[in-house]
């Protein structure tokens, strides 16, 4: 190997670098969270504090960590100004599924993301009360199983919001819908097989699904909007109007039946 090839060429970290940052972080974020819930009744005060302690918590270890960054949180300032342009831009939700969180029961998770330059590169979700925590660099791949015409497509859904365009998929495929909380949840039960697809729809931002997607893609899953087109990030308004997280033989199946 030659000296130049040694030299390193750029202080920046590795994406794997990043991605194990996201991966402590969310865990990190998620044991305050469940300290709080602990110390505290069910309600809305919970879910307030809950947002507001995990957002102090997870923007200030980014700054000490990643001090030259930007970061897009859900609790934060939703002014465009800071962010814009930004080379690297850290989009976070500290607590996705609040109310749920409020309630006291375990659909609640915590999503931190990385965006370089307009494209997502890494990713973490923990979702405390599962136990569960992936990141987009160590999670196992899913393998591309083909659509099985013996049984329903199984669709995780919004609990509170399901997806008007599920009348139009259920006409041309067998589908039944698994409703949980948080997106979070469901792209993770995406990953580990429990279900075939999670589709959403009627508005999101991109902190409930950046992180999400981020994990999905690492392990080999297809992550679009509705139409096939890529999803946002970055973008100066964070608005996000509909996703599609399943493995390549199922989401080309939904596409398709979607566009027909
Ligand atoms: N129609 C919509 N408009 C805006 N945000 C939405 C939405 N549907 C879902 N979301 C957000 O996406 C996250 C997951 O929602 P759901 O559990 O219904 O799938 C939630 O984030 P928060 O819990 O951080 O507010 C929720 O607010
Ligand atoms: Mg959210």
């Amino acid at each position: 190997m030659s000296a130049a090839r040694d030299e390193p060429t750029s202080t920046e970290p590795t994406i794997a670098e990043d991605a194990a940052l996201a991966r402590e972080l969310a865990d990190a974020t998620g044991a305050l969270l469940l300290g709080l819930r602990d110390d505290t009744g069910p309600g809305r005060d919970r879910e307030y504090r809950g947002d507001a302690e995990a957002h102090r918590f997870l923007v200030d270890a980014l700054r000490r960590h990643r001090p030259e960054d930007a970061v897009l949180s859900e609790e934060g300032t939703q002014d465009p100004a800071p962010r814009r342009g930004a080379h690297r831009l850290w989009i976070v939700d500290p607590l996705d599924g609040s109310s749920g969180y409020g309630r006291g029961g375990d659909e609640w998770g915590v999503h931190v993301a990385l965006v370089v330059d307009g494209a997502l590169v890494a990713g973490a979700v923990a979702l405390p009360a599962r136990g569960e925590l992936a990141d987009s660099d160590t999670v196992a791949p899913v393998a591309d199983s083909p659509v099985d015409d013996r049984r329903d497509l199984l669709v995780t859904i919004s609990r509170s919001r399901p997806p008007v365009e599920l009348r139009r998929l259920a006409a041309v495929l067998p589908v039944r819908t698994v409703p949980l909380s948080a997106a979070g949840v469901k792209t993770l039960a995406v990953v580990d097989g429990s279900v075939d697809a999670y589709l959403h729809s009627g508005g999101q931002y991109e902190w409930d699904n950046a992180a999400p997607a981020a994990v999905a893609r690492g392990a080999g899953l297809r992550v679009t909007r509705l139409d096939g087109r890529p999803l946002p990030f970055g973008a100066d308004d964070p608005y996000s109007p509909d996703l599609l997280i399943a493995r390549p033989a199922v989401h080309e199946a939904i596409i398709e039946a979607l566009l027909r």
